[in-house]
This record gives C-alpha cells, sequence and structure tokens, in this order.
C-alpha cells in the first residue's frame, strides 16, 4: 500500500460526486466513461465551471474501495479521476486498487501538484493561475489548453513545445467565451494543424 506524504495510508478521499456519462473532452470524446469527481482544489482558476469542488471539508470522505466497488459496478471501463484537482492527494494505491479491479484510470489535471498514481492516459490542462510542474510535460498523453481570450494561443504554444512529440495537441474554448473565441481557434487550427479543438461536448448534449 503507498503512504502519502504525510506518511499516513490514505484510505479515503473527499468525493463531491460520481456519474457514469460519455467523455465531454478531449482525445477520448464520445467514450463511456465513469467520473469521479474528488474535492479540493487551490489552483483557483477565475472561469472554473466547477467551483464547488474547490472546498474538500464541503465533501464527505469516502473509502477508495468503495468508489472502486461503485466504478466496477457502472459497467464502464474507463474511469476518469477528476476534481478539484485530483493530484492534490497521493492516489498510487487508489490507481492500483482500480487496476486491480480491471479498469482503465485516467485523469484530469492541472499538473500543479506532485504527479502520484499509474495512469492509462493523462490529460494535462495547465493554468496560468498556478504554475504546473515540469514532469507533466514528459508525462502527459494528452495537453488541452483552455482559451478564454487572444493571448492563450501563444500561451497554449510555450507548453507544447515543452511536450514530447507523442502528447495529443487539443484547445478548447471557455465556455463563457466560446462565441467569440470559436472563429479565433478554428482559424488558428486550420493554421496550425498540429492542435486540435476539443469541445465541451456534454454541455451541448446537456449530460453531466
Ligand atoms: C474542472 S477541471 C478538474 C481537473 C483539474 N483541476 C484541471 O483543471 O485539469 C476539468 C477540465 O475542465 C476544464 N475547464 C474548467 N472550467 C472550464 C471552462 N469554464 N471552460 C472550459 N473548460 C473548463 C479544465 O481545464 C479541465 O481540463
Ligand atoms: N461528460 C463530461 N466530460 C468531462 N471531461 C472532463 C470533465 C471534467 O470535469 O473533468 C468532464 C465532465 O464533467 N463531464
Ligand atoms: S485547476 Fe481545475 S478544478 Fe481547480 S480551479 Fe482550475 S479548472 Fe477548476
Ligand atoms: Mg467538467
Amino acid at each position: 500500500m503507498k503512504i502519502n506524504t504525510e506518511d499516513k495510508v490514505l484510505t479515503d478521499l473527499p468525493l463531491m460526486e460520481y456519474f457514469l456519462t460519455i467523455q465531454g473532452e478531449g482525445y477520448h470524446t464520445g467514450s463511456a466513461a465513469y467520473f469521479i469527481r474528488l474535492g479540493g482544489c487551490d489552483v483557483g482558476c477565475v472561469w472554473c465551471d466547477v467551483k464547488e469542488s474547490w472546498d474538500a471539508d464541503a465533501h464527505p470522505k469516502v473509502s477508495l474501495s468503495q468508489m472502486v466497488a461503485d466504478a466496477k459496478a457502472s459497467g464502464s471501463e474507463i474511469v476518469v479521476i477528476t476534481g478539484g484537482e485530483p493530484l492534490m492527494y497521493d492516489l498510487g494505491d487508489f490507481t492500483n486498487q482500480l487496476h486491480d479491479a480491471g479498469l482503465k484510470t485516467h485523469i484530469e489535471t492541472s499538473g500543479a501538484h506532485p504527479l502520484s498514481g499509474d495512469w492509462d492516459w493523462i490529460c494535462f490542462s495547465p493554468k496560468k493561475f498556478m504554475a504546473p510542474l515540469p514532469e507533466f510535460y514528459e508525462e502527459s498523453d494528452e495537453l488541452k489548453v483552455i482559451v478564454y481570450n487572444k493571448s492563450d494561443f501563444a500561451w497554449a504554444e510555450s507548453h507544447a513545445e515543452k511536450c514530447l512529440p507523442k502528447t495529443r495537441l487539443f484547445l478548447q474554448p471557455e465556455w463563457s467565451k466560446k462565441d467569440d473565441m470559436m472563429p479565433l481557434i478554428v482559424d488558428y487550427v486550420k493554421k496550425n494543424p498540429k492542435w486540435r479543438i476539443s469541445l465541451q461536448t456534454h454541455k451541448y448534449l446537456d449530460i453531466p
């Protein structure tokens, strides 16, 4: 069993919500996936679409074994750990238990906290509000940059150039700015085809 940074065995985590849905964003868009949203985030993105997740104490602590059992019972092969910022916690034991149950482990992270856990897919979405750690440029399968204003294209490139060639590159409009930003994103991807567009398709579908 892995030990967390405070040398305490991590047997439970604050859980905000869990749901079986369709991955709405990025490379795995369109695939069935079971989401586990952990509570707690200190990154503070002004446009965060799940600010209710930030206060870890506002969410009940649930045992890893219970979350794994519920994930398995969902019938989904893919489990996406999100938040909040899931890497506020050492997720080594959690991913081991998910793998032992035959599940695939995906994570959504800002990269602002140390990488822990054994992941089948890492979606890295760096933020201006808290600098990411260098390890994410080598470990991520997918870089997903949120475009809130025009300056974010150059900011996205500054992260892409540090990633490995295998990393898939996505530009995703910030939801409240999408009408202004989408034409710019379309134009940018036409001229810079190493990038792909990621839309928050679950919001258009009105599913979780
Ligand atoms: C709520 S975050 C949780 C995971 C992690 N804290 C992170 O930021 O990657 C999940 C994904 O939603 C994206 N996101 C959050 N608010 C958004 C918004 N208003 N518009 C578009 N994407 C957003 C994040 O960049 C991230 O890729
Ligand atoms: N359907 C769906 N897809 C998602 N992809 C990333 C999400 C997240 O909030 O981490 C998310 C989410 O909340 N719902
Ligand atoms: S890092 Fe993720 S959860 Fe935290 S504020 Fe930013 S978008 Fe929201
Ligand atoms: Mg979301």
